[in-house]
């Protein structure tokens, strides 16, 4: 086996920067491009590798890292290739540039957060290990996922669903999480889920100069103005600090659709007969989803106004063994003090652990039972995944390289001795 070589800091910057230059924003991903790049990087670093396809054109890399002994349950690294679209004009750089600033070392790019820094990092990291001779015990297993940012169906969902998935015999899965603009890493031990509902109102049409009950226009916003006063006691929980964001239920109204078309725009004196409102809302693990139905069929879409409501989305907020969907941080998971102790040992510090306010695949993990933990390690950095201008500071990426040196040393290594030691740790 040829042996692996240490890299200079500027063959790590331009290997990141070589990634973000590949145009993965949906909805046309360059995947062909992604997939040779990585599976050239795995080939340098005689990873084993295979490219999944579970829909044709949707490639998913898994990579190996054997450990010395198999029969422990691996640990799984995923990230997705994909990225949200951008609007170029409106960046100071291209989006798809990674332009260095030489006085501030910021690094411009569609996905520097979100989250090929991740993806890279692992890599970069297991090159480190690999050129300073380390050996995992475990099975290391890195995936780069096609499709996250339009909800991972043909990615991770089905990947988590596989047989393949099965043998990996995964013990503990590493996913994305978000920057934070001081100076402590955020970690998230689940997510809330996506409900995205649009409500119809139906009324009679009429004359726009005429005031009457019950048109399609006043139906809906009744309901509006209902949501909005849900909405705005929710924000006021996290503003006054009492909520973290993750730990309410935010609903966004994401479109209007009304009126009547006419070649110059829409005719201005009728009250059509229909009219559609979208929201975004996203649901806590912990909360109650009975009483957020009754209160979207009662109050928000109400048969007796002539509204109706659909959902294009509604994730589940329990498992597929009817638990809420999170990994516990306590001592019953022991992936969770491993973690805290890697990154104390790389001068990291971690903030308090929380729910992730959208969605990501980690979801897919957690559904089959599994413990999965949402970091992307982004200290001083502010949050900008999915705005114009999203950058990461090259020194925090190489920070981040020497946290998950850290976290998959530990990660690798460890081994209880026999199934005892897992259960009486559990026990503690
Ligand atoms: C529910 S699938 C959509 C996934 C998407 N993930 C990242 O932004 C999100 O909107 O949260
Ligand atoms: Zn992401
Ligand atoms: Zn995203």
């Amino acid at each position: 086996k040829p042996s692996v070589q240490e890299s200079t800091e500027s063959e790590i910057i331009s290997r990141f920067q070589q990634y973000l230059q590949i145009n993965t924003s949906q909805p046309d991903p360059d995947y062909k491009q992604s997939t040779s790049f990585l599976l050239a990087i795995a080939n340098s670093l005689s990873l084993e590798s295979q490219v999944l396809e579970f829909v044709p054109g949707k490639p998913l890399v898994l990579l190996k890292w054997p450990g010395t002994d198999p029969s422990l349950p691996s640990i799984l690294l995923n990230s997705h290739t994909d990225v949200v679209p951008s609007e170029p004009h409106k960046w100071g750089h291209p989006p798809f540039q990674a332009h260095l600033d030489p006085s501030t070392g910021h690094i411009f790019a569609r996905g520097s957060q979100d989250m090929k820094c991740v993806g890279m990092q692992y890599l970069e990291a297991i090159w480190k290990l690999r050129s300073s001779g380390f050996k995992p015990t475990r099975d290391v297993y890195l995936s780069f996922v096609p499709d996250e940012e339009i909800g991972g169906h043909d990615g991770a969902e089905k990947f988590a669903e596989s047989e393949v998935f099965d043998k990996m015999n995964v013990g503990v899965v590493l996913d994305e999480g978000l920057a934070s603009p001081d100076g402590f890493y955020r970690v998230f031990y689940g997510e809330r889920s996506a409900w995205w509902m649009s409500i119809k109102a139906v009324g009679k049409p009429g004359h726009g100069a005429k005031l009457y009950d019950n048109s399609a226009m006043e139906n809906l916003f009744k309901s509006i103005e209902s949501i909005r006063r849900f909405r705005s006691a929710q924000f006021d929980l996290v503003k006054s600090g009492s909520r973290a964001e993750g730990d309410v239920i935010s609903v966004n109204m994401v479109f209007l659709k009304a009126g009547t078309p006419s070649p110059t725009g829409f005719v201005m004196n009728l009250q059509p007969s229909e009219a559609v409102a979208g929201f975004d809302i996203r649901v806590p693990p912990t909360a109650d989803p009975l009483a957020l139905e009754r209160r979207i069929a009662e109050e928000w879409a109400p048969s007796s106004r002539n509204m109706t409501f659909e959902f294009k989305q509604k994730g589940p907020l329990h498992d597929k063994f009817g638990k809420p969907m999170v990994t516990p941080l306590d001592d019953s998971n022991p992936w969770w003090g491993l973690l805290q102790k890697a990154i104390k040992n790389a001068n990291g510090v971690l903030g308090k652990p929380e729910i992730f306010p959208a969605s990501t695949d980690a979801r897919y993990f957690r559904n089959r039972g599994l413990p999965a933990i949402g970091f992307s390690p982004m200290a001083n950095t502010p949050i900008l995944l999915h705005d114009h201008n999203e950058y990461l500071n090259k020194d925090e990426y190489l920070k981040g390289i020497d946290l998950y040196v850290s976290i998959i040393k530990t990660y690798s290594s460890f081994a209880p001795r026999t199934a005892r030691d897992d259960a009486s740790r559990a026990e503690l």
